[in-house]
């Protein structure tokens, strides 16, 4: 569903005379359907510019991703659209909105730009708001004024209100009381119950071993010790 091979990075810092900086080279990894991958490594090493480069946010320099069998280097922009609508959710860390949308709208969105019909996009985003601990009084509200667990929270029934058949998820339970990480930690098992292939950054180790299958530790694709 995943799969990343041969993969290179350099940045090259316009602003600093040009200069080419070599983050990544030989990045393979493979998600399977159901399966759960975490990335792993020291700062610095790489792991959220790989994620960038398979959710087609950053250019990658070489190589290839593939996402359910659509090659994402060099991809049209279009494509990469119609890819992140069906095929591949993200979860990021934080929340990006624009003013004065309501919680709910920004949770139903991904369903209505799917083409679902207004009151059953609704009632799935309702749903996830009840899930995910957020009062019904804030749903009609704009999340921009949420506290930051609110608003991730949001983020998150955001990633999840489409059944995504692929998933990245970067850091899904970050600054989140113990009853709403294992909410998170369940949607994530549910996601791969029903054949989900996730990618995930997890700095909670706990939660990591929760719900990862494997780890890829990204320090191995550091350019000169790719093998
Ligand atoms: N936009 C950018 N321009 C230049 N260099 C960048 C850019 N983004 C990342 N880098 C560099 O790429 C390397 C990898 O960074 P990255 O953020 O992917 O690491 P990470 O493993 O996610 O780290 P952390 O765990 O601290 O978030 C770092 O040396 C970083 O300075």
């Amino acid at each position: 569903m995943i799969a990343v091979e041969n993969l290179s990075k350099s940045f090259t810092l316009h602003n600093q005379g040009g200069a080419v900086i070599p983050v990544m080279a030989g990045a393979a990894l493979h998600v399977g359907p159901g399966e759960c991958v975490g990335l792993t490594g020291q700062s610095g090493a790489g792991k959220s510019t790989l994620m960038r480069m398979i959710q087609g946010n950053y250019l990658a320099s070489g190589g290839s991703i593939r996402i359910a069998g659509t090659q994402l280097v060099g991809a049209e922009p279009r494509a990469i659209t119609r890819l992140r609508r069906e095929t591949l959710g993200h979860v990021s860390q934080f929340l990006r909105v624009l003013p004065r949308v309501p919680a709910v709208d920004v949770v139903a969105e991904p369903l209505r730009a799917l083409g679902m019909p207004e009151v059953e996009a609704r009632a799935r985003a309702e749903c996830l708001l009840w899930r995910l601990n957020i009062p019904r009084r804030l749903w009609g509200l704009s999340p921009t004024t949420f506290s930051g667990g609110e608003q991730q929270r949001v983020n998150i029934a955001r990633g999840f209100v489409h059944h995504f058949p692929c998933l990245l998820l970067d850091e899904p339970t970050a600054s989140l009381d113990a009853q709403n990480r294992d909410i998170v930690l369940t949607l994530i098992e549910e996601a791969k119950a029903r054949g989900a292939a996730i990618l995930g950054i997890f700095h909670d180790a706990p939660a990591r071993d929760r719900v990862c299958d494997r780890l890829v530790d990204v320090t191995g694709f550091t350019p000169g010790r790719a093998a």
